[in-house]
C-alpha cells in the first residue's frame, strides 16, 4: 500500500539529515514541506519564534500537546539546558511511531519523553507518573478545540505556576476562538500575539504567548 505522509517525511529525514544533528533534521523537514508535501508542523517562520521563546525561558520542565511527527519537539528539545525534560503527548499510534524515530535521529531521546496517549488522560497523571510538580513551558499544537479544556485541566491539576508560559500555535488558522478569548480576558494570564504566517505561505497565522500569573 502507498506510504503515509509521515512515513515519507521520516524517509526524507533519514536520507537528508545527519544522525545526532537536530538542525539538519529541522532543515530536512522544512525542505520536505516546502518542496514536496505540505504537513501541519509549525514550520520555519513560526518555528524561529518558538525558538526565541524557549531560548529566553530556558525551561527545565516542558509539556507539548500534540507531537505529530516531532518537528516542534526537536525544535524545543535541542534548545533545552542539560537535565531539562520535555514530555510530549500524542494519541495517534502511527504519528507517535514516526515521531519517536525523528526524535531519535536528532539524538534527543534522552531529553524527550514521548507519551502515547490523550492529553486529557495524561495531564492528570503528570505528578504521580512523571514526578512533575509544575511545568515551566507548555506548547499547545493539538486539536484546536482542546486548547481551552486542557488549559483549564492543567490549572485544576496545579501544573501551572506563577510565570509558566503557554505558547499556542495557530491563532488564526485553523484558530481557537474560545481559548483566545479566555487567555486574553482572564485575570490569571498576561497574553500577547506573535504575528507570523502559515508555514511556507502568505496566509497570516501566529502564536499566542500567555504567562500564567498564579
Ligand atoms: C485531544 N487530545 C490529544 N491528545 C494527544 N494528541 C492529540 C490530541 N489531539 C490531537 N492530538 C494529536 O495532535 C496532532 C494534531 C494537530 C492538529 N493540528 C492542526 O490541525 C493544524 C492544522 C493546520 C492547518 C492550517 C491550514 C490548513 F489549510 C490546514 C491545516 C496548521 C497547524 O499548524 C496545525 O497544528 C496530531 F495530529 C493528533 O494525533
Ligand atoms: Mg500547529
Amino acid at each position: 500500500t502507498r506510504s503515509t505522509r509521515p512515513q515519507r517525511l521520516l524517509k526524507v529525514v533519514q536520507k537528508r539529515a545527519t544522525r545526532g544533528d537536530p538542525q539538519s533534521v529541522i532543515s530536512a523537514v522544512d525542505h520536505f514541506c516546502r518542496h514536496s508535501e505540505w504537513a501541519m508542523n509549525v514550520g520555519d517562520e513560526k518555528g524561529s519564534i518558538l525558538d526565541s521563546v524557549v531560548s529566553e525561558l530556558s525551561p527545565e520542565k516542558v509539556l507539548e500537546l500534540g507531537t505529530y511527527c516531532g518537528y516542534s519537539t526537536v525544535r524545543i528539545a535541542r534548545l533545552l539546558p542539560p537535565g531539562a525534560r520535555l514530555i510530549t503527548l500524542e494519541f495517534n499510534a502511527d504519528y507517535a511511531a514516526i515521531a519517536r524515530q525523528v526524535i531519535a535521529w536528532a539524538g534527543l531521546e534522552d531529553k524527550v519523553q514521548l507519551v502515547e496517549g490523550a492529553s486529557e488522560d495524561w495531564i492528570p497523571r503528570m505528578k504521580e507518573h512523571y514526578g512533575i510538580e509544575t511545568f515551566d513551558f507548555v506548547f499547545l499544537d493539538h486539536w484546536k478545540d482542546r486548547y481551552l479544556p486542557d488549559t483549564k485541566l492543567m490549572e485544576d491539576c496545579g501544573l501551572l505556576r506563577k510565570g509558566t508560559v503557554l505558547l499556542a500555535d495557530n491563532v488564526i488558522c485553523p484558530g481557537f476562538p474560545d481559548y483566545l478569548e479566555y487567555v486574553r480576558n482572564s485575570l490569571s494570564y498576561k497574553s500577547c500575539y506573535f504575528k507570523s504566517h502559515l508555514k511556507y505561505t502568505k496566509a497570516e497565522d501566529g502564536l499566542e504567548k500567555s504567562v500564567f500569573l498564579g
